[in-house]
């Protein structure tokens, strides 16, 4: 297994520009390739995740092309007609392809099947596919109920009102409402239990809105959106930069000192994960904030005790950040951090110890209270990039660690250690 080394840091200072959001680059080409005309996708994501999502565009049919360093995407829409695929569509274990598609595939005509990595056929499905099949759609278990891979046979949703369980993951409403326009008549959705990761729910309906489709909500509770709609090409888009992967410089200039100025994300991001960096202040980190950019300096670092269910990706970064600031830190409310890449409360609380913290992991949250000496150590990473790149925030406080399988960073962030590298010093 590959191995990389971190030597301590002792001061992080520089610019980044960070790469293109995860979340926005898969909703954007997917939306694209639904819609009427050419679209132009600029600062797309270069990173497994994506290459999932344009892989099963291709098989369906879809021309896209990609200039040099694949960050700009000229997608040819084909108006919701897609090409019944000659092979099933290997969607590794991208969230942000795997559902979204599966709701889209059941809604236009034609018949598929979504597999994916060993974990992606870990990661429950069960509440989406209930929510399609309630409206008619034929969507089938392969193997285990409730879990990938499916069977999708497409083209028969009416619409009419149907519940969706929001208590685990956002983006099985994501993937409703971005079929939702596709169907042959109007829908009302109604979610059940509490709506976890709230704010990707923004992220999706401002996307769909660019792309022509507007959806009106009772405080994200009841959902409405009319049947039989075509999207609509964009000649540009860009994507911004990546909320989540801001949080490892925002972290990083907070723990080691120095300034980080941080290019992409800012006040103005539609990503819910710009909030990393408000909590960040509440540790005592120092942040200019400007629309698309934020310049972090180091503060004195307390804990604290937060609920992240906003922003479950993010709070990984905190749970490092917890190392090096003076108390108890608390994150709560991420019970679903158990269903994503790997079960993150157990890994996390496992690597967390490994390196000498004192940790409580609970159901659905994580108590840190930082080393008196650190271990050095080699982090698995349960073939999880927030894990590899959390763990990176070890050396920026000045303690020498190791990271197995570094690579695990390609899902979203395949430069990460190289962008680190650039604004270290020894
Ligand atoms: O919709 C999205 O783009 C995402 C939603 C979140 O998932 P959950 O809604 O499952 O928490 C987040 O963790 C994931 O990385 C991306
Ligand atoms: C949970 C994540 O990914 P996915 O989109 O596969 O759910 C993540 O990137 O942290």
């Amino acid at each position: 297994m590959e191995q990389l080394r971190l030597e301590p840091i002792t001061k992080v200072n520089g610019s980044v520009t960070l790469p293109g959001s995860k979340s926005l680059s898969n909703r954007i080409l997917l939306l694209a390739a639904l819609a009427e005309g050419t679209t132009v996708v600029e600062n797309l994501l270069d990173s497994d995740d994506i290459r999932h999502m344009l892989g099963a565009l291709n098989l369906l049919g879809v021309n896209v092309s990609l200039n040099e360093d694949k960050t700009v995407a000229t997608v040819e829409g084909v108006a919701g007609k897609f090409k019944t695929p000659s092979e099933p569509l290997f969607l590794g274990n991208a969230g942000t392809a795997y559902r979204p598609l599966t709701a889209v595939l059941a809604a236009v005509e034609g018949e598929y099947q979504l597999v994916g990595e060993p974990r992606m056929e870990e990661r429950p499905i069960g509440h989406l596919v209930d929510a399609l099949q309630a409206l008619g759609g034929d969507v089938e278990y392969l193997k285990h109920k409730d879990y990938p891979p499916l069977a999708i046979k497409g083209g028969k949703i009416n619409g009419g009102k149907v519940e969706i369980d929001g208590s685990i993951s956002s983006q099985f409403l994501t993937a409703l409402l971005m079929a939702a326009p596709l169907f042959n008549g109007d829908t009302e959705i109604t979610i059940k239990g509490t709506l976890v990761s709230k704010p990707y729910i923004d992220i999706t309906l401002d996307v769909m809105k660019r792309f022509g489709v507007t959806v009106s909500h009772d405080n994200y509770e009841t959902f409405y959106v009319n049947g039989c709609q075509q999207y609509q090409a964009l000649e540009r888009i860009m994507v911004e930069g990546d909320a989540s992967s801001a949080s490892y410089f925002v972290a990083a200039a907070a723990i080691a000192g120095g300034e980080i100025e941080i290019n992409g994300v800012g006040a103005a991001s539609v990503q819910g994960d710009i909030g990393f960096a408000k909590v960040m202040e509440q540790v005592g980190a120092k942040i200019d904030w400007y629309d698309e950019k934020l310049v972090v300096r180091k503060g004195e670092l307390n804990a604290v005790d937060i609920d992240a269910n906003a922003i479950p990706d993010a709070a990984m970064t905190l749970a490092t950040v917890a190392l090096f600031a003076k108390g108890k830190t608390a994150i709560r409310n991420i019970y679903n951090w158990r269903v994503k890449e790997t079960d993150r409360l157990y890994a996390m609380a496992t690597e967390l110890r490994k390196v000498g913290a004192e940790v409580v992991e609970g159901e659905d949250f994580i108590e840190i209270t930082p080393p008196d000496t650190f271990n050095d150590v080699a982090i698995d990473t349960y073939n999880d990039h927030r894990i590899a790149m959390c763990f990176a925030m070890v050396a920026v406080g000045g303690k020498p660690i190791t990271i197995n399988d570094p690579k695990c960073t390609y899902k979203t962030f395949p430069t990460f250690f190289k962008v680190l590298e650039s604004v270290s010093s020894q």
